[in-house]
Order: C-alpha cells, then sequence, then structure tokens
C-alpha cells in the first residue's frame, strides 16, 4: 500500500510534492479539484490522501466527509494554508488522520504520511480479521494422526518456514492453515486466503500480485494483489496444484525475491510474507506429468503436513459430531441438542467422501430438518443409510432395478435442494423446477420428511 493522491489546487505544489514522494518510493497521483479527488478516490484504492483544504470547487470539510463515505477510504491528511489553521484542527476532529501547514517541512511531510500510510494497512488488517474470526475454530480429533498433527503446528507455526498441506477436499487443511497463523509469530497480522482454482486464468496473475491502471476501461485504475494485502502476515494459497505453469513460474520469482511487479506496474514490490499452500492433488503425480513445477513444490514443500481423510481416523466422528452439534444447536436455538450412540455408530459406516466439511453439512442438515429432535437418532440419518446399504447406495454400486436406481438419485437429489434451502419446501420445488405439491408427493413415495 503505497498510493497517494495529492489535491490541491497550486500546480507548484502538486508537482513539488509528486516529485519528492515519487522519491521516496510512493506512487503519486494528482488532482486540482474535489470533484476530481472524488472521482479518483471512487475508482482506485489509495493509501493516503493530501487534501488541500482550500480548494475552489468545494469546501474542504465537506469533501472530508465525501471521502470518508467512501468504501474502503484512504486517510485524508490536510493542507493547510495560513488562515485556514482552525478548520484544519477542525478537520482532524471529524476525522482526518492530521494535517500539515504550509509551507509544508519535509520531514514532517515525510513522517505524517508513513504514520498515515500505516495507520490505513492496519485499518485492513482489522477488516481481514474480523472476516477470520467468523471462520476459526480449533482443530479437533483424538486420533493418533490428528494429535500428531497438532504438536507438529504448534512446533512449526513459530518457525517461519513454508508449509505445504496435503489432503484430500474437507479435510480441514485451510483450518490447519489457520491454526498455524494464529500460532506463529505473524498471529498480529493478516491471514490472506486464495483459492487457486476458484480464479479463470486471465485474472490469476492480478488477483496474486495487483495491477496499476487498469486496463478495463471504467474498471478501478489500481488493485492491491494477494501477496501485498498479506504483507508481514501468511498467504495461503489453496488448490495450489491448479495453477498454471506461467502463474507457478511469477510465484516461484515471487517467494525467492520476496517481491514481484503489479502488472502494469513499472516499480516491485516488497512484501514480507509466509506462504502456507495446500492441494489435494499427488504433486509428485502432478511434476512427473509436467504440469506442476518441481522447483516451486521444493520451496513449498520445506515442511510437508499430510491431513488424512476422515474414513481413515473414524474416531474423531463423536468429538467432531458434538462440536458441530455445539455450533449450530447455538445458532439453531437448540442448545441441548445430542446424538444417540446408534446413529454415531452409523456415521462410523459411512466412508465420508467429502470428509469431515460433508459431516458438518450433515450435522447442520440434520438439525434443520428435525426441528423438534431433541436427540438425533440413527432413523434420522436417512440418507446415509441409503447410501451405505449396497443395494441402495447411490455411488457406484449396483441397483436391483433402474427404478431403484433412479429414486436413490431422486432422493438425494431432493435432500440435497432440501438442505440448501434450509428445509424450505417451497424454495426446493422452485429450485427443482416441480410444482410444490408435486415436491410433496415425491417426498412421501421416497419417504423423504423435512419434519419428525
Ligand atoms: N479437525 C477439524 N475440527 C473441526 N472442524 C474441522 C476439522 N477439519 C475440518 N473442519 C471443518 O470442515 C470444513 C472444511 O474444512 P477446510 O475448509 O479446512 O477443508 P479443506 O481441506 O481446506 O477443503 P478444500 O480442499 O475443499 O479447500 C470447515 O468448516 C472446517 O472448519
Amino acid at each position: 500500500m503505497n498510493h497517494v493522491l495529492i489535491v490541491d489546487d497550486e500546480a507548484e505544489i502538486r508537482t513539488s510534492l509528486e516529485s519528492i514522494l515519487s522519491e521516496e518510493g510512493y506512487t503519486v497521483t494528482t488532482a486540482a479539484t474535489a470533484g476530481e479527488a472524488l472521482e479518483l478516490i471512487r475508482d482506485a484504492d489509495y493509501g493516503v490522501v493530501l487534501l488541500d483544504i482550500w480548494l475552489p470547487d468545494k469546501d474542504g470539510l465537506e469533501t472530508l466527509g465525501e471521502i470518508r463515505r467512501v468504501e474502503g477510504a484512504p486517510e485524508v491528511v490536510i493542507i493547510s494554508g495560513h488562515g485556514t489553521i482552525e478548520a484544519a484542527v477542525r478537520a482532524t476532529k471529524l476525522g482526518a488522520y492530521d494535517f500539515l501547514e504550509k509551507p509544508l517541512s519535509l520531514d514532517r511531510t515525510l513522517i505524517v504520511l508513513k504514520n498515515a500510510m500505516k495507520a490505513r494497512q492496519m485499518r485492513d488488517d482489522n477488516q481481514e480479521f474480523a472476516r477470520q474470526l467468523a471462520v476459526k475454530g480449533p482443530v479437533t480429533g483424538q486420533s493418533v494422526p490428528m494429535k500428531a498433527l497438532r504438536q507438529q503446528i504448534k512446533l512449526m507455526a513459530p518457525t517461519n518456514g513454508r508449509v505445504l498441506i496435503f489432503g484430500e477436499s474437507g479435510t480441514g487443511k485451510e483450518l490447519i492453515g489457520r491454526a498455524m497463523h494464529a500460532e506463529s509469530l505473524r498471529k498480529d497480522r493478516v491471514f490472506v486466503e486464495l483459492n487457486c482454482a476458484a480464479i479463470p486464468e486471465d485474472y490469476i496473475e492480478s488477483e496474486l500480485f495487483g495491477y496499476r491502471n487498469s486496463a478495463v476501461p471504467g474498471g478501478p485504475a489500481e488493485k492491491r494483489g494477494t501477496f501485498e494485502r498479506a504483507d508481514g502476515g501468511t498467504l495461503f494459497l489453496d488448490e495450489v496444484g491448479d495453477m498454471s505453469l506461467k502463474t507457478q513460474a511469477k510465484v516461484l520469482r515471487a517467494l525467492d525475491e520476496q517481491r514481484f511487479l503489479p502488472v502494469g506496474a513499472s516499480h516491485p514490490v516488497h512484501v514480507d510474507v509466509r506462504v502456507i499452500a495446500a492441494t489435494n492433488k499427488d504433486l509428485e503425480e502432478e511434476i512427473a506429468r509436467g504440469n506442476f513445477r518441481e522447483d516451486l513444490f521444493y520451496r513449498l514443500n520445506v515442511i510437508p503436513f499430510y491431513v488424512p481423510p476422515l474414513r481413515d481416523r473414524k474416531e474423531d466422528i463423536p468429538l467432531l459430531v458434538k462440536e458441530f452439534l455445539q455450533e449450530f444447536g447455538a445458532q439453531y436455538g437448540r442448545p441441548r441438542v445430542e446424538m444417540s450412540e446408534e446413529a454415531l455408530g452409523a456415521l462410523k459406516q459411512y466412508h465420508w467422501p467429502g470428509n469431515v466439511r460433508e459431516l458438518r453439512n450433515l450435522v447442520e442438515r440434520v438439525l434443520i430438518l428435525n426441528p423438534k429432535a431433541n436427540r438425533i437418532e440413527k432413523k434420522h440419518l436417512p440418507m446415509l443409510v441409503y447410501r451405505e446399504s449396497p443395494k441402495n447406495a447411490v455411488r457406484g454400486e449396483e441397483f436391483a432395478t433402474l427404478l431403484e436406481a433412479r429414486e436413490a438419485y431422486e432422493r438425494d437429489y431432493i435432500l440435497k435442494k432440501l438442505d440448501e434451502c434450509h428445509g424450505n419446501v417451497t424454495r426446493a420445488a422452485e429450485g427443482l423446477g416441480l410444482e410444490r405439491s408435486h415436491l410433496y408427493r415425491k417426498m412421501k413415495t421416497l419417504g423423504v420428511s423435512v419434519k419428525e
């Protein structure tokens, strides 16, 4: 974050400040009027605005108010002339970061600007923290591999070493990445996540490294990439095996040099980032196939972590269920809900292709679809029972007749839709393209219910 906007109607001040600040490594844009400045601020991500309080087209305090209303607003430092100090003081009470008096002292300008940038960075970090709080939880599990993983996290977290986490989808790789960050020396800084598979190839470079002077007409002129946002903290690169070879080459360089060139920029940006990467692919196999760079693999894989699938640590299921029942019980106003031993036994029979994520979703669904049950019994887990009975299993196994196969698929699909719609049959019917009454009839035939 080093973009400064200078707003002053005196051309001389604009030019001299621009050249000094550019030399200090800031990216500088200038504007002569409040109108022009507001337009620029709505378009790009500035760290700090140096705002002359006296502008020809608008009152300085009013301009300050408008800037502060822009989402992700920059810090504002007021520049005041001789007769406007009182207004500048008032501006700081209204949320300006500080003020500078004309004629500007170079030292003071640089110090105030540096501090204002830092304040803006901290505001960004705090917003990231707030987002993180919503998703953070403990790494639960008493199985031998989970205990070992927790120990490994404790040991490796403070080392700053790069970590590569392997494991099937839904096993908890991101959770482990976050736990690692929470126990590291960077815990007071940001944790930024980027899912490399979710971003189209054309955008991934600008997502990672940001851009200056967007090529998209009407688009924001500047964007900070994930590397830059993670400065000082941890960058979690999820599904790292899905990056193209071209992007891999750029990431490799950024890791080696701890600096990179945003798209369209003329100066590199230096960062201090710890990278934790995760993948559900066999990267060694991807290397053999020529899809993943070996040098990047070794750079990322300083400390390898392996998270086993849930089917290989079924002893963790009761504890996980307890945690999810607590979480969703509190959310849906049913704090005392529990699960019978028999139901837990049924869950242990299942092979959990979606791992812990699937278990968590199932617990939530069962709670929603059985609003009166204070104790979840085996009969409340129909889908699993169908899946695990070889005759009815939806995936792969054999069905006696086509009708049976179709019903199993339909049942599964309807349950999924009902789950997405939190048990609301009308909305599920809309989503399925059926009349509500038709869906009810189908549910009855298939033995699907949303009530006790
Ligand atoms: N050991 C665990 N204890 C508690 N919750 C867990 C555990 N493992 C996973 N979860 C929960 O399961 C869900 C999926 O976990 P997470 O997103 O970390 O998996 P992932 O391996 O990163 O998945 P993907 O590869 O699909 O991104 C999350 O809601 C997470 O909180």
